[in-house]
């Protein structure tokens, strides 16, 4: 995640390993007044997936005070109120009737385009009326605009906003507009993006999501990498055989077609989740944890890998891919790739990092493999079974996200543990050898 390193925001330290609970017990400067949450794309796949039970949760955790928040979708769909409360309640798990009824409530749905100023002079007053009801005389108004949109509409759509919807001057507060990848489609793309988005929002307004950063074990690599004896020595080319880097789902676009038809799957799983988990894998150690600190060693570890051989791509289609009604009858966009990088520093040179990624495949993983050399002398003759592999899962099942596992069979270390558990495991026992939580 990147963005607004000027006002650090509590939710955006990729280089904290604190839950988030624990930033209840952080002294930060508390804002008061209307906060206005605006989900545009509210009608889609991310929405109601992942933006809206992830405000859900924050709401849970007492970060959105319902006499403070509101919430608004917005999208083209023809939905109402209640069309929208419907089409995400079955995504907001874990809570009472009377909680889940609580959080519904704050939220409004608006409709309009993505380019006309009539939809967002809509929204604009809808969002003010509901900061006027407050009667928020002193306080500020804070207005956050979450883009689940395909990138194509991001440059039109903050234009509308920063036309029609920023906080009122009247008052303190702030506009932030959050972007979710990929962020363009090459680098002449990405780079208009960035100049377009940056003519209309300073820097610190504009916050870039990757969502992989946020997932526990994707946070806990550099502990395990760098305040780990036991890897420590482990982590280079004299014990590596090469890394995998694996994403899988058993489900395909479902509907997304809209979006994802665009991009394909490189775009859309491995040059921003898969590589920045590459980098976490591979990059020396940084300064210390600062954001800047690590975007430089990714930046160099990046910079090491050499150009990638055609030879060592492999892309395709799933069978079926062209059936669901929002892709284009003649589409060739890839559903799956893999790829090896090759990189080309002191610590890594001959050892492939192979990066797959694929929709509509036999199951639902994310993972690491990192497979070992063998033992020299090996009684065991491992080499009939496979190699030493330590595999990190990053996207535990929901029946292995229940227990924690630790296994060391003879020749494969697996290792998950359950959302939430992971934190305070690491931060108790950082210092630890990692073998020493096995139960
Ligand atoms: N789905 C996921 O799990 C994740 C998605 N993302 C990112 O979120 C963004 C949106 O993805 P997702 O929600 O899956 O995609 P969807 O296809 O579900 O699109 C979201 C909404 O955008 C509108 N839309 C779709 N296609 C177009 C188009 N071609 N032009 C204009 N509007 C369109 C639709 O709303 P309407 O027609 O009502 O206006 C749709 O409901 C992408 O950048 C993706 O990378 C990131 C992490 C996870
Ligand atoms: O960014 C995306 O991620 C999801 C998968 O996320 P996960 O956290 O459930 O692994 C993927 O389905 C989607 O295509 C992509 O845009």
């Amino acid at each position: 995640m990147s963005g607004g390193s000027s006002e650090s925001s509590p939710l955006s330290g990729q280089n904290s390993f604190s839950s988030l609970s624990s930033f209840k017990d952080l002294e930060l400067s508390s804002e008061s007044g209307c906060l206005s949450i605006v989900v545009l794309g509210a009608s889609g796949d991310l929405a109601k997936k992942k933006t809206f039970p992830a405000l859900f949760h924050l709401f849970q955790q007492g970060f959105l005070q319902a006499g403070e928040v509101h919430i608004f979708g917005y999208a083209r769909s023809n939905l109402s109120d209640d069309g929208l409360r419907e089409r995400i309640r079955g995504y907001l798990k874990g809570a009472s009737d009377e909680h889940l009824s609580q959080f519904l409530q704050l939220i409004k749905y608006v409709s309009g385009s993505y380019d006309s100023g009539e939809g967002f002079e809509l929204l604009n007053n809808t969002i003010s009326e509901y900061e006027t009801s407050k009667n928020n005389e002193s306080g500020s108004y804070r207005r956050l605009f979450y883009l689940a949109l395909p990138p194509s509409v991001y440059p039109s759509v903050c234009k509308m906003i920063r036309s029609y919807c920023m906080n009122p001057s009247s008052h303190t507060g702030w506009t932030r507009v959050i972007v979710e990848k990929p962020f363009g489609k090459d680098l002449d793309s990405s780079e208009k993006l960035s100049a377009e988005l940056g003519k209309l929002f300073e820097e610190d307004q504009l916050y870039r999501i990757d969502h992989y950063l946020g997932k526990e074990l994707v946070q806990n690599l550099l502990v395990l990498r760098f305040a780990n004896r036991l890897f420590l020595p482990l982590w280079n080319r004299d014990n590596i055989a090469n890394v995998q880097i694996v994403f899988k789902e058993d489900f395909g676009t479902e509907g997304r077609g809209g979006y994802f038809d665009q991009y394909g799957i490189i775009r859309d799983i491995i040059q921003n989740h898969l590589l920045q988990v590459f980098c976490l894998v591979a990059m020396e150690k940084p300064v210390s944890l600062k954001p800047e600190h690590i975007r430089d060693e990714k930046v160099k570890v990046l910079q090491s890998v050499e150009p990638i051989k055609h030879e060592e791509v492999v892309i395709g289609q799933y069978d079926g891919y062209k059936d669901d009604p929002t892709v284009p009858d003649e589409s060739n966009t890839p559903t799956y790739a893999s790829v090896v990088l090759r990189v080309h520093n002191e610590r890594w040179e001959g050892v492939p990092f192979i990066l797959k990624a694929g929709k509509a495949l036999n199951s639902r993983k994310a993972e690491i493999r990192v497979q070992f050399k063998d033992a020299p002398g090996d009684i065991f003759r491992c080499k009939k079974q496979g190699r030493n592999e330590f595999v990190i899962r990053l996207q535990p099942s929901e029946a292995m996200s229940r227990t924690l596992d630790w296994k060391w069979q003879l020749n494969k270390v697996s290792w998950t543990y359950p959302t939430g558990c992971a934190t305070k495991m690491l931060k108790s026992q950082k210092h630890m050898s990692v073998l020493s939580w096995t139960r």
